[in-house]
């Protein structure tokens, strides 16, 4: 894997955007490359499917829509030439060559019906399995090693709404690389076959069709497809921003309501909003620009096979119905020659989400790896009890060094209390231990990660019933396509009795039982779903538990009682907090001061010297 440094640098150098959602009327800077240099970043992001596992799958749809394509394109031909005839046994009065060619096209019809819309059906099942396909890798990448946490903790390496990238640039990347290239492909079988007819009428209408058409796409190309791109680029990164506010207000909307920050929220969105249709209308102006352009350009070329056939019709040398062949071939080299111009406002918005892609599969894939070199190392190799040996904590982007040269000893059946002033470190500790921070050096001790069990500040309630409330991160969950589990299974009598131990009797009756389904992190307060993280840790029973502030909304009476269960059922934890009750629940005391050497100390000594 190639360093952190390294890919950091490659993500500067490639002028992308890595910042976080903007500030409302903030003007970012946009990636400066043109449509040609982004092919390869394309190509990074497209091949992933074609690559994988499922590699035959995807070959498959893609050789059935060539050989397809290739169908239509023979079939189109042949067109050509059963309308020449048809127009030409008109125009001399040939009644059975004209009833002829009629058959042929009745052939090709019945031929042609069944194959468009099996083509049509193939291409739209490739496109959902390529998107199925490259959101799950992404969501695997996404939540692999606590890359959705990782991604946000270094200032150069944030990048703007990582959901909006898996949930709309990836359906939007898979549909237009899909028509996009299907398009280019039959363009291509278009030019070679119609090149061939036209070539068998005269090689010099080959020649002005070509040199026409390469000087039209550059022109085009060069003028706006930059712009263009830079513009959706821009649009998509304005349209995340506004959700994303959106998003933060509906997930704090008690705070904001109590505050009644709803006015500065509000101006904070419509800026956004603002914002976003400031670069829409740039964007309608330049499409504009180019339907002007486009139009000039390809009513000019209708005139053109005319223009070059009719003296050789004059003088007699060609039949009427190649005047009809050449203007058809004309028009379908054209069109297909033209395709990039077309185009061109679907390939701008495919190179912005290509551009978005890639920088987050970048990321991730940095991040969704455990970081080597030198950083923390971490060796789950203890029974009971933790180690740590010179440790040294950094911020992530190394700014600052939270604790130096840090060593501690736990056995099994003690405990630690982890105090200091707040904005010391302390949360910053439990997140080395735990392997979320690796920035700095030094070795942490602990028994297996399944053995150990953290309770953060802020308890967690995902989706789902009471029940998985309790058993988080365990228990049993819900998928669309089925239930899915991971270990504990714990009677509904006990978590009933649990409740009670942790000092929530009758909440089971008061919500509707165990299986209802509610919105828990509203409708609990905090100190009840302090409590109900507490239980979680109690019904896991790890061999080392980790407590950052987990109690701090509880009143000191239910505080103690739920540490007195601690001591009796999990014999060996670290907790921060700051409490001076707390103390008695503890046996040693590492204490944070200003010197970023935090001192270790039994709790007997600690009260000595600070009580
Ligand atoms: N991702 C980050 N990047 C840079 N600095 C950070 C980051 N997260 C936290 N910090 C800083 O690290 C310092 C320690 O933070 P930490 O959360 O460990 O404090 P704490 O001692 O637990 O505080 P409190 O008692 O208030 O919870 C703070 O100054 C904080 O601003």
């Amino acid at each position: 894997m190639p360093s952190k440094n390294v890919e950091l640098e490659h993500l500067k150098s490639a002028d992308v955007v890595v910042d976080r959602p903007t500030r409302a009327g903030q003007e970012l800077p946009m990636p400066k490359r043109s449509l040609w240099q982004l092919f390869p970043r394309w190509h990074r992001v497209a091949k992933r499917w074609f690559v994988s596992e499922e590699r035959w799958m995807a070959c498959g749809f893609v050789g059935f829509l060539v050989a397809a394509s290739l169908g239509t394109t023979w079939m189109y031909v042949h067109i050509s030439y059963v309308q020449r005839n048809l127009e030409t046994a008109l125009a001399e009065k040939e009644q059975d060559s004209f009833y002829k060619a009629i058959m042929s096209f009745v052939v090709i019809i019945i031929i042609a019906a069944p194959l468009f819309v099996v083509t049509e059906y193939v291409e739209a099942r490739l496109t959902l399995e390529w998107r199925r396909w490259l959101t799950r890798d992404l969501m695997g990448m996404y939540f692999a090693n606590s890359a959705y946490f990782r991604l946000h903790q270094t200032p150069e390496a944030e990048l703007d709404n990582p959901d909006q990238r898996i949930c709309e640039d990836v359906p939007a990347f898979v549909d237009a690389s899909t028509v996009l290239c299907m398009g280019l492909l039959r363009k291509v079988f278009n030019i070679v076959g119609f090149a061939g007819v036209l070539w068998s009428i005269s090689p010099k209408l080959v020649f002005i069709l070509l040199t026409y058409c390469t000087v039209g796409t550059w022109l085009t190309a060069t003028a706006f497809g930059k712009r263009l791109m830079q513009l959706d680029f821009r649009l998509l990164q304005k349209a995340g921003d506004l959700r994303f506010s959106l998003l933060r207000t509906r997930e704090n909307a008690e705070s904001i309501a109590f505050y009644h920050g709803e006015k500065r929220e509000s101006a904070q969105a419509t800026g956004r909003l603002d914002g976003l249709i400031v670069t829409s209308r740039l964007k309608l102006l330049w499409r504009a620009g180019l339907a002007l352009w486009s139009n000039c350009y390809t009513y000019a070329t209708i005139l053109m096979p005319y223009l070059l056939t009719a003296p050789a019709y004059f003088q007699g040398d060609l039949q009427f119905g190649v005047i009809t062949q050449v203007g058809f071939a004309f028009r379908r080299i054209e069109t297909a020659l033209n395709y990039l111009v077309d185009k061109l406002p679907a390939i701008s918005g495919l190179a912005a989400e290509t551009e978005r892609l890639d920088v987050l599969f970048t990321l991730l894939q940095m991040h969704s790896h455990p970081p080597k070199g030198d950083v923390i190392q971490r060796s789950p190799d203890m029974d009971a009890g933790m180690l740590l040996q010179r440790l040294t904590v950094l911020t992530p982007g190394h700014e600052r060094a939270l604790c130096q040269m840090l060593d501690v000893q736990l056995l099994e059946g003690q405990s630690l209390l982890i105090v200091g002033p707040s904005g010391c470190g302390k949360s910053s500790l439990l997140r080395a231990i735990s392997g979320l921070w690796t920035s700095g050096s030094g070795r942490v001790h602990t028994p297996s990660d399944s053995n150990c069990f953290f309770l953060p500040q802020k308890p967690f309630m995902p989706l789902g019933s009471l029940r998985d409330q309790l058993l988080f991160p365990s228990g049993d969950w819900t998928t669309p396509l089925g239930r899915g589990r991971k270990g504990l299974m714990v009677g509904d009598h006990e978590l009933e009795k649990l409740l009670d131990a942790v000092c929530l009797p009758g909440l089971m009756d008061r919500l509707g039982g165990l299986d209802v389904e509610l919105e828990f992190a509203h409708v609990l307060s905090q100190g009840e779903q302090q409590r109900v993280a507490f239980l979680r840790l109690l019904l896991h029973q790890p061999k080392l538990a980790f407590l950052d502030e987990a109690t701090g909304a509880l009143d000191t009476p239910t505080e103690s009682a739920l540490y007195r269960l601690l001591q009796q059922q999990c014999h060996t934890y670290i907790s921060i907090g700051h409490r001076k009750e707390l103390i008695a629940y503890h046996t040693h005391v590492l204490m944070f001061n200003k010197s970023a050497t935090p001192e270790f100390m039994t709790a007997a000594d600690y009260q000595q010297r600070h009580m």
